[in-house]
């Protein structure tokens, strides 16, 4: 048996869920063995997979989030594109069995799908129904809008009702990224960063200042709790301990909901939008990652990571991930089949996350966006946040100077790509 190496980022229940398909995988055949190694976070699993390329000790598969796209494009010679591995091996793949929102992420220009869709998402809002109640809230209306979450935080935290309104996930993807395409605004030129290298970062504009300036007035009058930096690991207990009562994260958070938040009742709802805000709501952009193959393994490992590929791609097994985790379901079969098997209908809240990404039509704005060295960009957005929360800078200096500092490394990766 061959045995074939893969680094992912799925912790807890994520986890767990993709230890239980690789295992069904394992046993449907007796040619190959996947063999998944959890690497940590996102920015650890990808770093750790750069640095093993550069010393011969590669996986043949590593999970990448969707910002790390841009560096795994420019990798030229450390990857196999998986429209071109899958040719190879003339195993069964489709892409345009694929959602288009999905697909249009990972392609190149000329339209090939360089890596392999498996756990997209998009933020969505969680909230507890049960503290709505007892603040005198309507427990089935989740706020729509900014102005109505500062409201409702407000009754919330008067009332007694819970300690705090609001808390979340990854200020960078869905306080900066996924608020600007929701509400139709660039964070970069060219299309953020689709349109070529040449691109730079522009989001310091008034929506995203107002935004940051009234998160952390939130946070001083006590409405808003941070989470911490990347994912925001600090959120999601908040919430599970009825602590904050909204809370926004990745539609996967929904795992962890269901095996946490046990004692209230939980409401799902869309992200909200700023009211008077022309174009908003729009669409919300995928997260979530993708598989991407490291050239330079033995060629008997790669016919298996095809046959694995496919495997993990088809209906039974998406719609399956799709329930369970809260990622979208990435093919149209899957989706279907979700739908047949009355999910959706059992579930309420389950297809939000589908309805915000094919809200509307995407814009250049909101299709997502394609920069280098975004990782490290991330991490300026934290760090330039957290200034902004501890009352060092106003969020038009913190944003001013995130852009500054973003669009260095932009240059530098420029020069060497
Ligand atoms: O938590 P995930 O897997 O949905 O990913 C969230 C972000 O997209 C990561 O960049």
């Amino acid at each position: 048996q061959t045995e074939i190496q893969w680094w992912h980022a799925m912790g807890g229940e994520l986890g767990t869920k993709l230890e239980e398909i690789v295992a069904g995988y394992n046993a449907s055949q007796s040619d190959y063995v996947v063999v998944p190694t959890y690497k940590g976070t996102y920015p650890e699993t990808m770093t750790a997979a750069i640095a093993a390329f550069r010393a011969g000790e590669q996986p043949a598969v590593v999970q990448v989030f969707e910002v790390g796209t841009g560096t795994m494009m420019a990798a030229e010679g450390a990857v196999y594109p998986v429209y071109q591995l899958m040719a190879d091996m003339q195993a069964d793949f489709d892409p345009a069995a694929f959602l288009p929102s999905v697909v249009g992420y990972y392609t190149d220009t000329d339209g090939n799908m360089l890596s392999m869709p498996f756990n997209s998402s998009t933020p969505i809002m969680y909230y507890n129904k049960d503290v709505f109640e007892a603040a005198g809230l309507d427990r089935e209306t989740p706020p729509a809008t900014w102005e109505e979450l500062e409201s409702f935080s407000r009754q919330i935290v008067e009332s007694g009702a819970a300690p705090c309104g609001l808390t979340t996930a990854w200020i960078s993807w869905i306080q900066t990224e996924n608020l600007s395409a929701w509400h139709n605004q660039p964070i970069g030129t060219l299309e953020n960063g689709f349109g070529g290298l040449g691109t730079e970062l522009s989001l310091n504009g008034p929506l995203q200042v107002k935004h940051w300036d009234n998160l952390a007035r939130w946070q001083d009058e006590g409405l808003f709790q941070y989470g911490g930096p990347t994912g925001g690991d600090d959120a999601p207990p908040k919430f599970y301990a009825q602590e904050c009562a909204i809370y926004m994260n990745s539609s996967a958070g929904r795992a962890g909901v269901v095996a946490n938040a046990t004692d209230f009742e939980v409401g799902y709802g869309m992200l909200p939008y700023y009211e008077g805000t022309d174009g908003a709501p729009q669409n919300s952009i995928i997260g979530g990652a993708t598989l991407w193959v490291m050239a330079g393994r033995d060629e008997a490992e790669y016919p298996g990571v095809a046959d694995f590929f496919s495997y993990l791609s088809s209906a039974e097994v998406q719609a399956d991930w799709h329930q369970f985790t809260g990622y979208l379901p990435i093919t149209q079969a899957a989706y279907d089949l979700t739908r047949e098997q009355g999910f959706y209908d059992e579930n309420p809240g389950t297809e939000i996350s589908i309805q915000q990404i094919t809200l509307n039509e995407p814009t250049p704005n909101s299709k997502g966006l394609r920069f280098g060295s975004y990782v490290q960009i991330r991490s300026l957005i934290d760090e330039e946040f957290e200034a902004v929360l501890a009352g060092d800078k106003d969020a038009q200096t913190a944003l001013d100077d995130l852009v500054a500092r973003g669009n260095t490394l932009l240059r530098e990766f420029e020069a060497a790509n």
